[in-house]
């Protein structure tokens, strides 16, 4: 009996593997083929077999997607107001949603809250952590992390908030009156490189003073690599992807940073153990302390294997950091150029904190509401996160249009935040669009730089509080005139959206009126 199920064991494997890619490549097929008669109504890109539309779009990732859709397209179609496109990466096809209300229907879904395919080659370094896992497994961690974004324990953050702004203050200054431009955006990627790991890790890799830059450098390496190889389809066949080399390099890459959280979270687990804090006391909202302490402190009860903390931990550090960074970046950039909402938020800032340079308090930060219409305004032109993916787990109905299960849906907050039945100056910096009464009239789902509905940006509390800290320390000190304007410098829709040549300006330090 015992040889002749060894003998059989490999048949019986084989035939799994065959019956379940067999399964896959039907359900795509089916999709592909119900996409051919089902999304020809809508606009979008000539597609040839195989290729696609991909040729359409340069390879310089800053000429793509969004010169594309959002001015070529739409001049051709003689367009006012872009509802959906459709598009062919390579053999796949993908719908792109703009309209406020098809953006409504797939984010308030209970059902369609599936990551797309485009984020597996992520999961390769985060794991199936918070953002990249599904059902089950995303509901028991969204209920196990929601305490770690309580509002008493970002009340905590803020001192890392503060340290950290103020050593970007001392980094910035011998830049300022110089009569040469600077790139500010560096300063403000390593601040918030800063914040996350103290935040997420209890850890200070102290980007900002020049230290592990090796890990510093992979992390935006891996970045860099991961929009490349989504825009690129013949690097999803491995005999490229490695035969160029990039593999290797990618691989190589992840591996040094997992084993960096790993270490990290060996060496907390002993510090935690050795100061008596590994005991779950309860309530854990009324504690200042680390994700990862959260993580470690319940990781019996929440039965987490040590792989599974390793995941959320470089969710956080992936999710947490470029983001805010991008989202400091161009508020400072955008004001840059408009310097007549620059002198309203020096007004503010000097109304609030006088000449001084002291701490921000929570009162403190809730004064500052024209600054934080500012933020809003930029995270509006410039989300962050220029490209939110979904794949349908059933047929969705837009309309009059028919969006078969298994493609895969892209929301792109880029374009409805641009419509312009909703917005009165879309296409321009215009921070009064976040007046009480502007926002009252628009439609809820016309702005969602954070996502929204069940899957949205659990750290958008936090993203808020640590833009609103760091900038308000920025524009105390500073004036700065921006280099570039648009469209010397463009958008980079990278899997996050950055400046391409970076935040180039002038800085000049202020006379506060006291
Ligand atoms: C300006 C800053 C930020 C922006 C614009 C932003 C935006 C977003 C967006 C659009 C999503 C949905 C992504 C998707 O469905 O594919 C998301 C999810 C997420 N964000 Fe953020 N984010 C920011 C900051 C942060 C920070 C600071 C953290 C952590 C400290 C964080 C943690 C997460 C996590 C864990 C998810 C997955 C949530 C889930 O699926 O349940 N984000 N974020």
């Amino acid at each position: 009996m015992f040889p002749v199920f060894l003998i059989l064991l490999p048949f019986f494997i084989t035939t799994i593997v065959l019956l379940i890619s067999w399964r896959k490549a039907k359900d795509i097929s089916i999709m592909i083929w119900r996409s051919y008669f089902n999304l020809g109504r809508l606009p979008g890109p000539k597609a040839y077999p195989i290729i696609g539309s991909v040729w359409q779009f340069k390879f310089n990732s800053a000429g793509g997607l969004y010169k594309y859709l959002w001015q070529q397209k739409m001049r051709e179609l003689k367009l006012a107001v872009l509802t959906a496109l459709q598009a062919w990466l390579g053999p796949l096809p993908v719908v792109a949603i703009v309209k406020p209300e098809y953006c409504k229907q797939v984010l308030e879904s209970n059902t369609l809250i599936t990551k797309a395919a485009q984020y597996d080659k992520l999961s390769e370094w985060i794991g199936t952590g918070l953002l990249t896992s599904t059902n089950e497994k995303w509901y028991g961690r969204r209920k196990m992390l929601t305490p770690a974004f309580h509002f008493n324990v970002l009340k905590g953050y803020g001192e890392i908030f503060v340290k950290q702004a103020q050593i970007m203050m001392e980094q910035m200054d011998g830049h300022a009156d110089t009569g040469r431009e600077v790139d500010l955006f560096p300063f403000v990627k390593r601040c918030a490189l800063d914040i996350i790991c103290d935040t997420a890790m209890a850890t200070q890799i102290n980007s900002q003073i020049g230290k592990n830059s090796e890990y510093v450098n992979a992390v935006v390496r891996i970045s860099d690599m991961l929009f490349q190889y989504e825009r690129s389809p013949w690097l999803w066949l491995k005999p490229i992807w490695y035969g160029c080399g990039l593999g290797f390099e990618f691989d190589r890459l992840v591996k040094m940073t997992t084993d960096f959280t790993r270490r990290v979270i060996a060496e907390r687990r002993d510090n935690l153990v050795e100061e008596g804090a590994m005991e779950d006391t309860g309530d854990l909202t009324k504690k200042k302390m680390a994700f990862l302490d959260l993580m470690l402190i319940t990781q019996e009860k929440n039965k987490l294997g040590d792989e599974d903390i390793r995941e959320e931990v470089d969710t956080f550090m992936f999710e947490g950091h470029d983001t805010t960074s991008s989202g400091m970046g161009w508020t400072i950039w955008l004001l840059g150029q408009h310097p007549e909402y620059q002198a309203l938020v020096h007004a503010e800032m000097d109304e609030v904190f006088g000449g001084d340079d002291r701490e921000p308090s929570e009162n403190d930060l809730k004064k500052c509401v024209y600054l934080e219409k500012c933020i809003k305004e930029s995270l509006r032109l410039c989300p962050p996160v220029p490209i939110i993916a979904r794949r349908l787990t059933h047929d969705l109905i837009l309309d009059d249009h028919i969006i078969p299960k298994d493609i895969t849906i892209l929301l792109v907050p880029m374009g409805t935040h641009r419509d312009p039945e909703e917005w009165e100056r879309p296409t321009v910096f215009y921070p009064n669009h976040f007046d009480a009464e502007a926002v009252a009239k628009r439609h809820p789902f016309a702005y969602f730089p954070f996502s929204a509905g069940p899957r949205n940006c659990i750290g958008q509390k936090f993203a808020l509080a640590e833009e609103k800290t760091v900038l308000s320390y920025f524009f105390r000190k500073y004036r700065v005139e921006s280099v570039q304007p648009l469209p010397g410098n463009r958008f980079v829709p990278e899997l996050i959206l950055k400046p391409e040549e970076g935040v180039k300006c002038h800085l000049y330090k202020r006379v506060r009126a006291k």
